[in-house]
């Protein structure tokens, strides 16, 4: 049987990956549009040893797919290459939003709970107990930042949920579904009327799965989250080794322009030439799919055309020693109107020698256009991007090095309506019978684990319905 997967980035190499595991028999091929591997994961090192991540930078260890990942990573040898921000760390322990003129560092504790720590008006466990006494609404799905103000009240939703959905998808949290972060709350609270009475009702139903060996490590440890000493790129880049090892042809530069798919038949336009797998994993955004199967499917197209994606503005800065709070980074809610999403604070994260400030400053997101337009310069971001850590920071000094980089349609945005969409489209490819199975960040999840996770999934289910099949 062969198999051709769509994209050579993080997702579409874990596919090849997984579906060596599965089934060492299986013809594979992994067709990347661009001129390299590895999507949005981008480890730029600059001469001075310094790195620039230009997309991803940390990975999270807990969870199902977390723990997945850990076991990749050990499976592929990369344990030594490990560099975790432990527990205790400043770059785990303060979380800061910037509002209302000020950075502000979140509570990260249990006893920070009680106190009333600005931007909020009043304890946070105020906001919480809120939820015992809101009135229910029964509602198919609504955007978190409406749940969030329904139940906690709309300090929380302006000044926690808001910055937290612009840091992990670059949107906007009246637009992003609950379901995106909050799914099992929206649950408890349409189960059962709060979210306080489904944690009750639901106190010992804590579902465990065992750790892998890294896993385990990770938790005695207390990682809060890790990369890698040579950057996050180190985990495609490796993957790719282990498949092109293992004979799986990458080819580059091979972008598809039309898919044509029908029961029992692919094809596959790559410029003037026709690739025939008699299956597609395809791990390209839903965006991109939608524009190749519009002519063929266009019912098809138009429901993964309804998860779209926004661009984000990068902009990586070295700067000499600036004296900064410790902490991963800050978050701007979008309430406060200013044209940066937020900064990490790299070498707090990764220290990276005493004269050596890293910072990166990202922008853009949902209100990319609004603010930008189609195609701003180079100078225009990098200059917004100096104002605003003045601003935001005090930072006067010229950095020694920067790179300004315009991912496209870099992030998607799980808006309301995304899970019904994606069952649609699941059940629209299973009734029609199409030799196609989807991975990557459109579906169900975003993150570096999800991803991992979803083409472990789809990597299964082809080597499953192989079997079905003899
Ligand atoms: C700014 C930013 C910061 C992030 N930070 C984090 C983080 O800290 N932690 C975390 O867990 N996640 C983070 N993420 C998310 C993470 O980067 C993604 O989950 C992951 O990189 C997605 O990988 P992918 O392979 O699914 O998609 P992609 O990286 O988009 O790969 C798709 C590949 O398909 C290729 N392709 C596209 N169209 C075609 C075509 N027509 N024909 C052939 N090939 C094609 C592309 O060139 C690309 O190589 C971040 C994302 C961004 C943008
Ligand atoms: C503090 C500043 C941060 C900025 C600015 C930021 C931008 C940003 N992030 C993503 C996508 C993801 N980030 C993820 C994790 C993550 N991001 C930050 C902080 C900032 N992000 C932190 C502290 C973390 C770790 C969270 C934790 O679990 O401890 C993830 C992974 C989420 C997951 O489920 O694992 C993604 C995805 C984008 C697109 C972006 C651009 C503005």
């Amino acid at each position: 049987m062969s198999v051709a997967i769509l994209g050579g980035g993080l997702s579409g190499l874990s596919a090849a990956y997984y579906l060596l595991k599965s089934n060492g028999k299986l013809s594979i091929r992994i067709l990347e549009g661009s001129s390299r591997l590895g999507g949005w994961i981008r480890s730029n090192k600059l001469d001075n040893g310094v790195i620039f991540e230009e997309g991803p930078r940390t990975i999270r260890p807990r969870g199902l797919a977390g723990d997945n990942t850990l076991s990749l990573v050990q499976d592929l040898g990369l344990e030594d290459r490990i560099t975790p921000i432990y527990a205790h760390q400043p770059a785990a322990k303060n979380r800061m939003v910037y509002a209302k003129g000020k950075l502000h560092s979140l509570p990260s504790s249990f006893g920070g709970l009680f106190k009333t720590t600005p931007p909020f008006s009043k304890p946070l466990i105020m906001y919480l107990l809120n939820d015992i006494i809101a009135s229910s609404k029964r509602v198919e799905d609504e955007s978190i930042y409406d749940f969030v103000n329904r139940r906690f009240g709309q300090d929380l939703a302006d000044y926690l949920i808001s910055p937290l959905i612009c840091g992990i998808c670059a949107g906007d949290s009246k637009e992003i579904s609950v379901n995106f972060l909050m799914k099992g709350l929206f649950e408890y609270e349409q189960k059962y009327g709060s979210i306080y009475k489904g944690l009750v009702r639901n106190l010992f139903n804590v579902e465990k799965h065992e750790l892998s060996e890294l896993g385990v490590k990770a938790k005695r440890e207390k990682w809060s989250v890790y990369s890698f000493k040579t950057g996050l790129e180190t985990l495609p880049k490796t993957i790719e080794s282990h498949v092109r090892s293992r004979g799986v042809p990458i080819e580059l530069n091979s972008k598809c322009t039309k898919l044509q798919l029908s029961p029992n038949n692919v094809q596959i336009q790559l410029g003037n030439k026709m690739v025939a797998p008699e299956h597609l994993i395809s791990s390209i955004s839903s965006q991109e799919l939608s524009r190749l199967v519009r002519d063929q499917h266009p019912v098809l197209s138009d429901l993964l055309g309804n998860i779209r994606n926004v661009t984000v503005a990068v902009i990586n800065l070295q700067f000499g020693n600036l004296r900064l709070r410790e902490g991963f980074g800050f978050l701007v809610p979008p309430k406060e109107r200013l044209p940066v999403l937020g900064v990490i604070f790299d070498s707090c994260c990764f220290p990276c020698g005493d004269d050596r400030t890293v910072l990166t400053v990202m922008m853009g997101g949902a209100w990319f256009g609004r603010l930008f337009g189609d195609d701003p310069g180079e100078e225009e971001l990098l200059s917004t991007a100096q104002k605003y850590l003045k601003v935001t920071m005090g930072v006067e000094e010229a950095p020694r090095e920067w790179k300004v980089s315009v991912l496209r349609d870099c992030i998607p945005q799980y808006t309301v309506g995304h899970d019904g969409w994606v069952r649609e489209i699941y059940r629209y490819i299973e009734a029609n019978r199409l030799p196609l199975t989807l991975c990557g960040s459109s579906y169900h999840g975003v993150g570096v684990n999800d991803v991992i996770y979803s083409s472990r999934n789809a990597a299964e289910s082809v080597c499953k319905s192989i079997n079905a099949m003899k």
